[in-house]
C-alpha cells in the first residue's frame, strides 16, 4: 500500500516559503499547522497565508486545525479548496456532522487526537472520515520527541480499519524522523507529518525520499 510523506511548513523558513514549498516537491501533501492560542498556546496561519499558499503550489495542502472554534472555521477553510481538514476531536461534540460538512464541501474529512485522547470512542465511527491523526506529540510546537506510548492507537486503529475494509488514512505528526517513521510504520501509519526533519536537512526533497523508503521497508499494510 502506499505511504505518503506530507512535511509541516511549521518547520520551512516563512520568509521564503514559495521556495520553501520547491524543496519538496517530491512529497504528497505540505502540512499546514493552524494554530489559535486557545486550543494550544501557541500562534501560526490563518486565511490570507492558505490562500497564498493555494496560489504559489500544486501541492495538497493538508490542514491541521489545532484551533478552538473548528465548527467556525473547518468549513471555511475547506471552502478555500484544500485537499485535506483536519480538526480535533477535543474541540468538537459533533465531530461527525462536522465531518459530513467537510466532505459535503469537497475537502477530505480529519479527526485528530492529542495523546492524552483514547481512540475507542472514535474506532466505531471511522467511516465518517477520511483519515485519523494520531498526534505523537503533545499540538502546539515542532521540534518535540516521538511519544511511543501513542503507538497502541494505532494499532486500534489499523484492526478496525482492516477488520472493516475502511480506506481511512492513519497519520501520525510530531517528531517523526528516519527513526521514528519505522515504529510508527510497524503501528500501522500510512501517512506521516516531518517538520524539522525535512525542513531541517540540507537536502529537503532527499530526506522526504529516505523518510517514504523507511515507511514501506516498515509497513505491514497489504
Ligand atoms: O502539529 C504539529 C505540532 O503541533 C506539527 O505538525 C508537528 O509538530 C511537526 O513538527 P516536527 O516534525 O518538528 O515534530
Ligand atoms: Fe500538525
Amino acid at each position: 500500500m502506499p505511504v505518503r510523506i506530507n512535511p509541516s511548513i511549521l518547520a520551512a523558513d516563512f520568509a521564503h516559503l514559495a521556495t520553501e514549498l520547491d524543496r519538496i516537491s517530491s512529497a504528497d501533501a505540505v502540512h499546514v499547522d493552524v494554530m489559535d492560542n486557545h486550543f494550544v498556546p501557541n500562534l501560526t496561519f490563518g486565511i490570507p497565508v492558505v490562500e497564498r499558499l493555494l496560489q504559489v503550489t500544486e501541492l495538497p495542502l493538508d490542514m491541521h486545525l489545532m484551533i478552538t472554534d473548528v465548527d467556525r472555521w473547518a468549513p471555511t477553510f475547506a471552502e478555500l479548496g484544500v485537499f485535506s481538514v483536519t480538526f480535533h476531536a477535543e474541540a468538537t461534540d459533533e465531530p461527525v456532522a462536522l465531518a459530513r460538512r467537510l466532505r459535503q464541501i469537497g475537502a477530505r474529512a480529519g479527526l485528530a487526537i492529542k495523546p492524552g485522547t483514547p481512540v475507542e470512542p472514535y474506532l466505531e465511527v471511522l467511516a465518517e472520515f477520511d483519515q485519523l491523526l494520531v498526534m505523537t506529540v503533545e499540538p502546539g510546537f515542532g521540534g518535540q520527541s516521538f511519544m511511543p506510548e501513542t503507538m497502541s492507537k494505532l494499532v486500534a486503529a489499523r484492526e478496525v480499519a482492516s477488520r472493516s475494509g475502511l480506506d481511512v488514512w492513519l497519520q501520525v505528526d510530531g517528531g517523526i524522523n528516519e527513526q521514528t517513521i519505522e515504529v510508527a510504520a510497524r503501528a500501522g501509519a500510512d501517512t506521516f507529518v516531518a517538520g524539522s526533519s525535512v525542513f531541517g536537512a540540507d537536502d529537503a526533497g532527499a530526506q522526504v525520499q529516505l523518510l517514504r523508503q523507511r515507511a514501506l521497508e516498515h509497513t505491514h499494510v497489504a
